[in-house]
């Protein structure tokens, strides 16, 4: 598959549900007596893989309409035991996240998950988990499939993050809902604070601090949740896509309404900024504790710049769509501190930096980074080997990124497949041929 255009992009579109926000609203409505409404959630396989799960232990979750979803929990504690290993697919968020919630019931679960699960760490939730008393048995390195047992009454821990990962904390915290006394959690490099929110939202007893050694959540245990109505705001993670479309395609102008901005999220705007891109915030308003805005979005002419660091945490997910940005600047774009792309559905920065050599962009990878040498606005010269496709390695992100290159480029750049895509944007390109991209090649 790739995707091709005969003008501009033009037009105003809505991406599905944010995937973090649409896991949690899933997972706190399980634990909540009473019917929880859930308007704008993404129908993404890694969202429904949570959803089966939480069925699986006792949860009675309905479909009314698209987006539209109810959900009777069972009650912070009240989670049964799952009678056949769950699913998670391709989804890291629901792998960890649940960890964390069995870890303090009394059941055993199984995870499994497809090839690209299989291989990511787990030992990073393991660590904490194991300290609140869960027991685990995984494949070797801490990897799936992977059996634990949660223990009643964990045992309540003070832990502090040796990972920038917004997955542990929330599985730590998620964990704390039915531990006795108080979860303590240690932030030094601030992530999305999606469970935190929603957290309180649900009626958690749960303080932040901010101390000299970082963020410092607090969350008091054994809490009562209570049924909530939850409007989840657009993905900024999937708006990444055709955000970038728009700037490196001449003569576009697209609206990408209802927009999350969370400041943990919104990393990539700031980045693009900086590099001369032209993207308008407007509308900003406050949806169920969240920060929305809607994005106007035009074709601007790039410039490389050396990305902070710092930035990574609030663009973790962006990256790889930032280097085709990148690609298409002015000038050399650097990155660092991006070792965790390593351990994502992919190696992302192996896998960006093989495919953009092969649609002929000038790159080094290190270990931490990526620099990348840009085509100064001209198309990039594409794949030329007739025949050669990009290898997504069941990517959702390697696959949309090769495909927004492809709209700019002289030759054509083949995906090898697109089956991923559905992972966390299912209608990704039913919206990009609304903009004015069309499909071509279509050899998946
Ligand atoms: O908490 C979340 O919903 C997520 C956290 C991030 O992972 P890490 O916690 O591994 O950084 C991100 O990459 C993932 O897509 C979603
Ligand atoms: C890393 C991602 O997701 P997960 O960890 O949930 O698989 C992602 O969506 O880019």
């Amino acid at each position: 598959m790739s995707l091709t255009i005969t003008g501009p992009l033009r037009g105003s579109i809505t991406v599905p549900g944010d995937k973090s926000i649409s896991h949690r609203a899933l997972m706190l409505g399980a634990l909540a007596v009473g019917e929880t409404r859930i308007t704008g959630l993404l129908e993404g396989e890694d969202v429904l893989a949570t959803a089966a799960a939480m069925r699986a232990m006792g949860a009675t979750i309905t479909r009314h309409a698209s987006g539209s979803w109810s959900v009777h929990g069972v009650g912070v504690g009240g989670l049964l035991q799952p009678q056949t290993a769950l699913d998670m697919g391709n989804s890291g968020t629901s792998t960890r996240l649940l960890m964390g919630l069995i870890a303090s019931h009394p059941i055993t679960a199984t995870f499994i998950g497809d090839a690209s699960l299989s291989r990511r760490p787990m030992g990073r939730v393991i660590d904490p988990l194991s300290l609140m008393g869960a027991s685990f048995s995984s494949a070797p390195g801490g990897r799936l499939p992977l059996t634990m047992t949660g223990l009643t009454p964990a045992v309540p821990l003070e832990y502090t993050l040796p990972v920038a990962s917004a997955q542990v904390k929330s599985a730590i915290l998620l964990a704390g809902l039915n531990t006795p006394g108080h979860t303590v959690i240690i932030e030094p490099i601030p992530t999305r604070d999606h469970s935190e929110r929603m957290l309180q939202g649900f009626g958690a007893t749960l303080t932040v601090e901010e101390t000299p050694q970082g963020r410092r959540i607090t969350l008091v245990g054994e809490a009562e949740l209570k049924p909530q109505t939850i409007t989840v705001p657009g993905d900024p993670s999937s708006a990444a896509f055709p955000i970038v479309a728009a700037l490196i395609v001449p003569g576009s102008d697209v609206t990408i309404t209802n927009i999350g901005i969370n400041p943990t999220r919104a990393g990539l705007i700031e980045v693009l900024q900086a590099m001369g891109g032209d993207i308008t915030l407007q509308n900003p308003r406050t949806i169920g504790g969240e920060p929305v805005a809607d994005l106007r979005v035009r074709h601007s002419p790039l410039k490389g710049i050396d990305v902070p660091a710092s930035v990574a945490p609030s663009m973790i997910d962006e990256f790889s769509i930032l280097f085709i940005a990148a690609a298409h600047a002015q000038g050399t774009t650097r990155t660092t501190g991006l070792e965790e792309l390593r351990v994502k559905e992919s190696d992302r920065l192996t896998a960006m930096a093989t495919g953009l050599t092969a649609i002929g962009v000038s790159v080094e990878e290190h270990e931490d980074g990526l620099t990348i040498h840009g085509h100064a606005g001209d198309p990039l010269p594409g794949i030329t080997q007739p025949g050669a496709t990009i290898t997504t390695h069941l990517d959702h992100r390697i696959a949309m990124s090769f495909a927004v290159a492809s709209l700019h480029a002289k030759a054509p750049i083949t995906i090898d497949d697109r089956t991923p895509i559905t992972t966390s944007f299912p209608n990704f390109l039913p919206l990009m041929q609304s903009l004015g991209a069309h499909e071509t090649h279509a050899t998946d």
